[in-house]
Order: structure tokens, then sequence, then C-alpha cells
């Protein structure tokens, strides 16, 4: 099997994984993102089929889909907590440390996150790592201050770029207006320390380092296998 189909294969186990958290009157917290798209689509085909459950969507793409597949949506004005909320990752490190926000939403994802009572990851293995960094870390930016933000983030290490969009029309612009800061480096050593420093910054208005948020996550292989994480079984050094 092609990886591509492999990765596919194990996305879709996890997020049909990520089912059994969900139960007749929540509020779901319905995530962004290629995994987490399929387990709203999942979810949908329960709602049609008669589960009564209510979403907070972390995205405009996942309310737009959300509504298509008949999952009543919702809001903090409605709710202001969520029972469970299902996302997916670009990273996991020990401590269940995440790198999200691969695909821009990582704003809305973690005001979502931090509404609810359980925080589960949906990811392919591939996503597991010792080290958070490999993947450029997402940070998301006040228009106006880019140039200066870049230059304190460049201080720090990093190396960011600003994130085009995919159509070649300039920057991509976050649901919320901003931009997206696509930061390299050497590898984040201490993640607590980084996010601290982050977000001391002027103009950031949120980075892509999700710490001490995940309940759990499903980590799936391209055979279909499950593997469930906790903190417990991936503690921080
Ligand atoms: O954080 C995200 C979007 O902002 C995604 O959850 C993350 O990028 C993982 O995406 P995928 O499931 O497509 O690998």
């Amino acid at each position: 099997m092609p990886d591509a189909q492999a990765q596919q294969a194990a996305k879709l186990a996890a997020a049909k994984a990520a089912l059994r958290f969900i139960e007749p009157g929540m509020v779901v917290g319905l995530g962004s993102g290629s995994t987490a798209t399929l387990f709203i689509q999942l979810l949908g085909e329960k709602v049609q089929q008669g589960l009564d459950i209510k979403g907070i969507a972390s995205s405009e793409d996942s309310e737009v889909l959300g509504r298509k597949l008949g999952i009543p949506i919702t809001d903090f004005d409605h709710h202001s907590t969520i029972d469970v909320a299902v996302d997916g990752a670009d990273e996991v490190a020990p401590g269940l440390a995440l790198i999200k926000g691969g695909g821009g939403k990582l704003l809305r994802e973690k005001i979502v996150a931090s509404a609810c009572k359980r925080f589960i990851i949906v990811a392919d293995d591939s996503k597991l790592v010792k080290q958070l960094g490999a993947f450029p870390l997402p940070v998301e930016v006040i228009p106006m201050a880019v140039p200066l933000v870049t230059e304190k983030l460049s201080d720090l290490g990093f190396t960011p770029k600003i994130r085009q969009d995919k159509s070649g029309n300039g920057p991509y612009i976050t649901d919320e207006g901003n931009i997206l800061l696509d930061c390299s480096s050497s590898g984040i050593a201490d993640p607590e320390v980084t996010a601290a420093e982050i977000r001391s910054i002027i103009g950031v208005v949120e980075h892509g380092l999700f710490l001490n948020m995940a309940e759990r996550v499903l980590l799936a292989g391209a055979d279909g296998s499950v593997r469930e994480l906790t903190v417990e079984d991936y503690p921080a050094a």
C-alpha cells in the first residue's frame, strides 16, 4: 500500500476509535484537519442514525461540514463547557505535548480545547515524536506586528516564514483575520519555556504549542490497530 493510503487508513482507524467517547446529550468539540474531518464525518453518520449531540466547531470549515452532515451546531453563548473535543495534531511528544496548527486553525482549536472536559487527540502514528519541533511551529500574529514578531521569534532561535495561501493569492489569512508564521527550529527542548517566551511577544495572538491539554492520544497504525496514550504512558522527561 502506498504511504499516503496507509496514512489515510490509520487516520480513519483513529477517528473511529474516538467515537466511543461520545454519549447522547453531549456537547462535542469538532476539531480541524484531515483526521478530525474523518471523525466529524463518522459523527455525522451517528447523528443521522439518531444520536443526540451538539457540536462546537474549531473552524469555519468544521462548522460548514458539521452543518452539512446535520450535526446541530451550538456556541459558547449557549454552552460554556464542552464534554469531549476530538482533534488532530501535527506532533505528539512526551507528556502529550503537542504541536497543532498545521491546518491553520490553532486559535479556535485552543479555545475549544481550553473549554472541554476531555480533549482527545486522533492521529496516525507518524505524529509521535521524542521532541517537538521538526514540524515548524505555527504562530498566529496580528498583521501589523508581523515584522516585529518575526524579529523577536528569530531572536529565540526560530526561522519564521509567513504561511502562503494554497491558491497562491498571498499570505494565508486565519479565521480571525490574522497571519501565520511557521517557525522552523532545531528542536524545542523545553516546550513550557518556549510557550511562555512566545506568549510574551506583543502581537502574538496564539501559538501552536498545546501543553497539558490532551487527556489521551489515539494513535493508529496503517494496519488499523489503535494505541491509546495518556501522560502516564508517555510521560514528560
Ligand atoms: O491543528 C490542526 C489544524 O490547525 C490539525 O489538527 C493538525 O494539523 C493535524 O492535521 P491532520 O489530521 O490533517 O494531519
